[in-house]
C-alpha cells in the first residue's frame, strides 16, 4: 500500500491490511459501519459524533473516562439505538468490534495535560498501543488526532508537514508533544509491520461551542472573561501566533481523511494567523468593548508561532476551512452565553 512519508517520497509497506470483519463481505445484507470514537465525550469527539450520526448506516461506540469531556456532551444520543457510551480508560485494553477508530482521547487543553503529565504521556503511548492492537485484530481503519504541538516552537513559518518540529524532550509540555509524536511513530510502525490502515491528522488549534468554559485555551478564556466583565489575560509577550480552526471545518476535515486514501500526516487547520494581543482586541471588539486587556505571564516553551500549511489538505483531500475567526466567534458566544447565563443585553 502507498503511503505519503512526511518527507515527500512515497512509503510502501508489503504487507496486507489485517481482513476486516466478514460483516462486511455479506452478499446479501449491507451492515452498518460500525465506528469507535475514543474522547467522543469530548470537545471535538462530541461534533464527531454529532456528524456521524447523522448517517443512518452508522452505528457509533464511544469510550472516554471523562477527565476533560462530559456525558451532557452526547446527551441527545444517549438512549439511540445507534449509539453507545462506555466509561473506559484507553490505557487499559479495550475489547470492541469495529470497522473504523477515530482515536481522540487525550487531554488537549495544556492546563489539563499538564495536571498529571505521567498519566498523559500514558494515554498518548499506552492508549494508542492498545487502539492500535484492537485496529489490528478486528481489521480496522484507525485515524488519530495528532497535533501541531509536534512541531514544537517551529523554526518554519508557516509549517508544512515535512517539516520535523523543534520539541524540548525534557519540558512540561512534552507528555503532550513528545506524546503525541511516539503515537505517529507507533501508528507507521503498525501500519508497516502489520499492515493497518492508518490515517494521522495534525490539527491546528480548534475552537468553538462545547469547548469547556475553564477549559484554559485561550479562545474559551478570552469568551468567558469578556462575558463576565473579566480583564481578558493576555499571556506575555502577546505576539505569539496561532491560527484558529472552527469545529465543523475540523470535523469535515477529520471525515474527509478518514474516507480517503492518504494515510496522512496531515495538516488540518485554519491558516488564518493572529497574535494574542489581535484575539483579545478581536472578542474585546465582538464581544464586550468595555472590557480590559491584561498582560500576565506566561509558561514555559509556549510556541511563538503557529500557522498551518494546508496544500496537502487541499490537493488530497479537496478540503480547507470555511468559516472565519469573526464568524466563528460569535457562534461560540451564543453557546457560552446560554451555559453561563448571560442573556445579550
Ligand atoms: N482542540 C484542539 O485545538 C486540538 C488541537 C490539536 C490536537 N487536538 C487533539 O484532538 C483530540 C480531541 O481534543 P479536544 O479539544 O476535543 O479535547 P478534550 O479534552 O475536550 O477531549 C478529549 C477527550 O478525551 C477523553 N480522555 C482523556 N484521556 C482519556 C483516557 N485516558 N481514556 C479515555 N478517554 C480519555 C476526555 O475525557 C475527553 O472527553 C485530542 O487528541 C487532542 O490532542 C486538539
Ligand atoms: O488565557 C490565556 C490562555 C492562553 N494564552 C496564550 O494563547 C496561546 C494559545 O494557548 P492555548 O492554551 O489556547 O493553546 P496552545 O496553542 O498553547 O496549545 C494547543 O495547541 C494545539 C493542541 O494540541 C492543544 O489543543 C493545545 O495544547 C498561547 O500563546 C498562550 O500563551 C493567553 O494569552 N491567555
Amino acid at each position: 500500500m502507498a503511503t505519503d512519508s512526511p518527507n515527500g517520497e512515497q512509503q510502501t509497506t508489503s504487507k496486507p491490511p489485517p481482513l476486516p470483519s466478514p460483516l462486511r463481505f455479506s452478499k446479501f445484507f449491507q451492515a452498518n459501519m460500525r465506528i469507535l470514537v475514543t474522547g467522543g465525550a469530548g470537545f471535538i469527539g462530541s461534533h464527531l459524533v454529532d456528524k456521524l450520526m447523522q448517517n443512518e448506516k452508522n452505528e457509533v461506540t464511544v469510550v472516554d473516562n471523562f477527565f476533560t469531556g462530559s456525558k451532557d456532551n452526547l446527551r441527545k444520543w444517549i438512549d439511540h439505538p445507534r449509539f453507545e457510551l462506555i466509561r473506559h480508560d484507553v490505557t487499559q485494553p479495550l475489547f470492541v468490534e469495529v470497522d473504523q477508530i477515530y482515536h481522540l482521547a487525550c487531554p488537549a487543553s495544556p492546563i489539563f495535560y499538564k495536571y498529571n503529565p505521567v498519566k498523559t504521556i500514558k494515554t498518548n503511548v499506552i492508549g494508542t498501543l492498545n487502539m492500535l492492537g484492537l485496529a489490528k485484530r478486528v481489521g480496522a481503519r484507525i485515524l488519530l488526532t495528532s497535533t501541531s504541538e509536534v512541531y514544537g516552537d517551529p523554526l518554519i513559518h508557516p509549517q508544512p508537514e515535512t517539516y520535523l518540529g523543534n520539541v524540548n524532550p525534557i519540558g512540561v509540555r512534552s507528555c503532550y508533544d513528545e506524546g503525541k509524536r511516539v503515537a505517529e511513530t507507533l501508528m507507521f510502525d503498525y501500519h508497516r509491520q502489520h499492515g493497518i490502515e492508518i490515517r494521522i491528522a495534525r490539527i491546528f488549534n480548534t475552537y468553538g461551542p462545547r469547548m469547556n468554559i475553564d477549559d484554559g485555551r485561550v479562545v474559551s478564556n478570552f469568551i468567558a472573561q469578556a462575558l463576565r466583565g473579566e480583564p481578558l489575560t493576555v499571556q506575555k509577550p502577546g505576539s505569539q501566533t496561532r491560527s484558529f480552526c472552527y469545529v465543523t471545518d475540523m470535523v469535515d476535515g477529520l471525515l474527509r481523511l478518514m474516507e480517503g486514501r492518504s494515510t496522512g500526516p496531515i495538516n488540518i487547520g485554519n491558516p488564518g494567523e493572529f497574535t494574542m494581543l489581535e484575539l483579545a482586541e478581536t472578542v474585546k471588539e465582538l464581544i464586550n468593548p468595555k472590557v480590559q486587556i491584561n498582560m500576565v505571564d506566561n509558561t514555559p516553551d509556549d510556541p511563538r508561532q503557529r500557522k498551518p500549511d494546508i496544500a496537502k489538505a487541499k490537493e488530497l483531500l479537496g478540503w480547507e476551512p470555511q468559516v472565519t475567526l469573526r464568524n466563528g466567534l460569535p457562534l461560540m458566544e451564543e453557546d457560552f452565553r446560554s451555559r453561563l447565563g448571560i442573556s445579550k443585553a
